[in-house]
This record gives C-alpha cells, structure tokens and sequence, in this order.
C-alpha cells in the first residue's frame, strides 16, 4: 500500500500530514515515532491525521513524536486548514479536534507572500484539572511563584484544551536552556504534579505588544515553536499585564506568529495566525505491521521563502538577548 504524505511546518514546528479514510487502519502512533526519527529525513514534531469529520470539513488529531496523542495542535492546525482549504477551493472552514471543532480561515500573510492562515485556540481553562495538574490542593496556578520549580519565576498553568506551564522569565532563563530543561523533563517524567505530562514554555517580555516564547513540548522535547503555547502565553501575559490585550507578536526560535486575545468578561477568545508552509510531497510504502519505505520525496520551493521570515526573525532576536 502506497500513502501520500506531505511534510509541512508552523513556525519551525514540522509535521507530516497523512490523509486517512480508515483511523482504524494502521498503529499511528508506531509510524509516527518511526517519521520523527532524526535520521530518517531530518525527523519531525508529529504526525498530523487528516480524516473524516460529521462535524467539519475534515477531523485532524495530533499524534506526538513519541507516539503520544495531544488534544491540540496550533501550528499543525494551520497546517491541516491550508490543506483542507486548497483541496476543497475555499477560504474558511470548520475543523474537528479532540475536545472542540475549531474556525479555520486563510489570512493575508504576515510576512513577505508566505502562505498564513489563522486557527481558534479553544477551549481554555485555569483549572488545575483540566491540565490535569495538581499542587497542595490549589484549584488554579495564576502569576504564582512555585518554590518546588524556581525561585525567581512566576508561574500560571493553562489547558487550551492541550496543557501549559508557563513561566514569566529574565534574559538569563532564555540564553541558558537549562533550567527550563531540567524542569521540563522532571515534569515530563514520573512526577507528582503532572501525571500525563505537560509543554513548558519560559517567555521573555520584549515590549508591551511582543514577547519572545521558548517551548519544551511534551511528548517531543524543544521545538522551533509551539502554536498552543505561544498563544497561551500570549494570554498569560495579558493577564498577567507584561504585554497588552489585543494582538501580541510572538518571537520564537522558528520565526514569528500574532496570537489575537480578546477577553469577554473573563472569558478569552484565542486565534493564531501564522505561516503554514509545505516543504515536500513524499510517497510512503507501507511494507508490514511497523515497517515503512520511502518511494519517493519531491521537495517544493517554500522553504526558501520561509527563510527571510528566519533571518528577519534572528535580527530581531540578537538585538534582544
Ligand atoms: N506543537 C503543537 C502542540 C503539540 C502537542 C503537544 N506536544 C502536547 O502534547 O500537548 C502546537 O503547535 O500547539
């Protein structure tokens, strides 16, 4: 059996989008752990399914690196939306995911003629249970400082519907990895306050409508970006009051994205926009139970676009940290 897949980023935050009629038709997870694999071409963040929907135009669900399902995916979204709305030749449509069937729309792009599009990030919650996440009986973790992770960071936990910790940091957090990554992989690991696991992202205040996010994903480890985190924290830094409401650019190691937050009353309404690049066509022999061959890769001329997005991206950032 031949697949068709295409291999497609968010920000620096690669995927392969594998269209399925049949969810039962293969163990997702086994092929998704055998993609990202650094060594079979340059590995991947995920694997995204593509597969019929009574609720949308299409159903997408995220399969993680280490064949762990997420509920959510904001640069895969954007991803999955452009496919979905080239294939059926419209400019919006409604997409299913896990917890919420969620507005997709192609938008004009935010850098140069990359192709953008925006995803809703919904449904949010503060409630330690909805990550799940549990600390001395608190019902939400807000701007708090958590003497168990660090001493000079301030911290709120957040579902979109995916879970999020996100830490208020200075530049000395951000030019050393290592504290973000000894506290990902302890919260990531057998622990007692996130039992299945949760993305940690450490953001930087760049002024009152930018902020600089780096992610520790669960199930992946560091990526370029994640777009469920550079929205959650986006939202976290309005709240918080480090950045304004509104549209709040969002620095990354993988380029840039405008995380839109809008606060009704206490109840946020989230949107991404951001690139949705496609970086090759590949074709995929599946050959027995867990056994795959490549039979063809057909590289598209995207990427080259992408990288002015990169390079304005890192003068921005060397005139920061
Ligand atoms: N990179 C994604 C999030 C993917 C899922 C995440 N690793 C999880 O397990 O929740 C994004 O862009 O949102």
């Amino acid at each position: 059996m031949t697949m068709q897949l295409h291999k497609v980023h968010g920000s620096g935050n690669t995927f392969y989008i594998l269209e399925t009629t049949d969810e039962k038709s293969m163990d997702w997870s086994q092929l998704s752990i055998w993609l990202c694999q650094k060594e079979n071409l340059g590995g991947a963040d995920g694997l995204l399914l593509v597969a019929p929907s009574k609720k949308g135009l299409a159903k997408m669900r995220v399969i993680n690196a280490d064949g762990s399902e997420a509920s959510m995916c904001g640069n895969g979204l954007r991803c999955v939306a452009r496919y979905i709305c080239e294939k059926n030749n419209v400019s919006e449509a409604l997409i299913e995911t896990m917890k919420a069937v969620l507005k997709v729309q192609k938008e004009a792009p935010i850098y140069a003629e990359i192709p953008t599009y925006s995803v809703e990030i919904a449904p949010i919650s503060f409630e330690l249970t909805s990550l799940p996440m549990s600390y001395k009986n608190k019902y939400e973790i807000r701007n708090e400082m958590i003497a168990e992770f660090a001493d000079d960071i301030t911290f709120t936990a957040v579902s979109v519907p995916n879970p999020h910790l996100i830490g208020i940091v200075q530049p000395d957090k951000i030019t050393n990895t290592l504290h973000q990554e000894r506290l990902s992989s302890m919260l990531n690991g057998q622990n007692d306050f996130c039992p299945d696991g949760v993305n940690v992202s450490y953001v930087y205040p760049m002024d009152a409508q930018t902020i600089y996010v780096r992610t520790y994903e669960r199930g992946v480890g560091f990526t370029n970006a994640c777009g469920t985190a550079m929205t959650a924290s986006a939202l976290v830094s309005s709240i918080v009051g480090v950045a304004q409401e509104g549209t709040v650019t969002v620095f990354n190691p993988g380029g840039f994205v405008q995380c839109h937050v809008k606060n009704n009353k206490g109840c946020f309404d989230l949107k991404l926009v951001g690139n949705a690049t496609f970086i090759a066509e590949l074709e995929l022999n599946y050959e027995k139970e867990n056994e795959w061959l490549w039979q063809s890769v057909k590289n598209t001329d995207e990427q080259k676009a992408y990288e002015s997005l990169i390079a304005y991206t890192e003068n921005k950032i060397a005139a920061i940290f």
